[in-house]
């Protein structure tokens, strides 16, 4: 079977890091040893060695710095850098991928700065057009057990199988701590999801009882969670003890088969066109420039309007091109991207 790239998406604290070092750890005890890469550029340590990771290439503080942002937009920039090497890392990624059981990655706890990224659009597109991909959204089960919080989680799983069209495993974790039965019961069974949000409205101590727009409003939401739920893999599994992980990784098998079938060519459609548009606004801007040569010889542009046009479209291609410049082909990227990294480094070496 096609190695499968498992994507670990969660909310900061939500032990995504932990579930990825229980993993590797599992994998390893049954000698099909994982590949594992980082994307988080902001974490301080990680517990499991990185075959590739976003901190050897970019460095997160520098960018900080250098383009006076704070942690999150910081992240963003540091994620788009690295975009710029997605052929060579996919490159690496596709060898590797033929000799180990699962590509993992690691993405930041701030879910929006990859999912809501362009940069998170196309590390995803590209890993996903190379080998089957499956985004694993973890939760922290202890801290929603409230059906608005339950509520809220859900939603936010919603927009990321929405956002990125791949097949989704919720991963109820900390099982050890708050057992997930819960959860799965309300997945499953409407009624009792909505005997949950009716004794928290009836209960007036309780500040997440709402009003009733809220409640007839948490009633029609949950009505769509429920055509969400139908497409959904959900294992429960505790990433300190390790129960529940062969759940998860037979989870991933099945998932791998509906990429296969249902996701692939959709996929591949959707790139195909996004290449389309790319190339359809290159030719455009191709046409503007050879009108605007054109004007040139002439005496003057017809109106104002046409001339500012021309001079901020001008403006637009030789920022792109200083971007193109810095960035890509690695000039004044002392200190942000690493210059020696190169398509064919062993990354375990270079990389790790
Ligand atoms: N009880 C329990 N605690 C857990 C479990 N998994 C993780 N934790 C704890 O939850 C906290 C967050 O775990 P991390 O793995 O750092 O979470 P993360 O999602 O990677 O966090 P960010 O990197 O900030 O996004 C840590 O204190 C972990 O020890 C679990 O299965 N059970």
């Amino acid at each position: 079977m096609t190695t499968p790239a498992v994507v670990c998406i969660g909310m900061a604290g939500s032990g995504k890091t932990t579930f990825m070092q229980r993993l590797n750890s599992h994998l390893h005890a049954r000698d099909t040893p994982p590949y594992i890469l980082n994307l988080d550029p902001a974490v301080l340590n990680v517990p499991f060695s990185a075959n590739i990771d976003i901190r050897d290439s970019v460095n997160y503080k520098e960018v900080m710095k250098q383009y006076n942002l704070g942690p999150n937009g910081a992240i963003i920039t540091s994620l788009n850098l690295f975009a710029t090497k997605i052929d060579q890392v996919l490159g690496i990624v596709e060898q590797r991928a033929k000799s180990v059981s699962h590509v993992l990655i690691d993405t930041p706890g701030q879910i929006e700065c990859f999912v809501w990224s362009a940069s998170g659009t196309i590390l995803l597109d590209a890993l996903a057009s190379a080998i089957p991909t499956v985004i694993a959204y973890i939760v922290d089960t202890p801290r929603t057990t409230s059906p608005a919080t339950f509520m809220s989680n859900m939603l936010y799983a919603c927009s990321i199988l929405y956002k990125t069209k791949l097949p989704l495993i919720i991963v109820f974790n900390k099982t050890d701590a708050a057992d997930a039965s819960f959860a799965t019961e309300w997945m499953t069974d409407f009624e009792s999801f909505q005997a949950a949000l009716k004794d928290l409205d009836d209960d007036e101590n309780n500040p997440e009882g709402g009003s009733g727009y809220m409640n007839s409003l948490m009633n029609s939401m949950s009505l769509v969670l429920e055509e969400f739920y139908r497409h959904l893999d959900v294992v429960s599994v505790s990433a300190y003890t390790g129960a529940g992980i062969d759940d998860f990784l037979e989870a991933v098998d099945r998932k791998v088969e509906e990429f296969n079938t249902d996701y692939k060519a959709e996929m591949e459609r959707m790139i195909r066109e996004r290449q389309k548009e790319k190339e359809a606004e290159r030719q455009r801007s191709l046409n503007r420039l050879m009108k605007d040569m054109g004007l040139k010889d002439q005496a003057k542009p017809k109106t104002k309007n046409d001339q500012a046009q021309t001079i901020s479209d001008a403006e637009e291609e030789d920022d792109e091109d200083e971007f193109a410049d810095r960035f890509v082909n690695g000039e004044d990227a002392e200190g942000i991207l690493d210059p020696d990294y190169e398509e064919g480094d062993d990354s375990d070496e270079a990389m790790s």
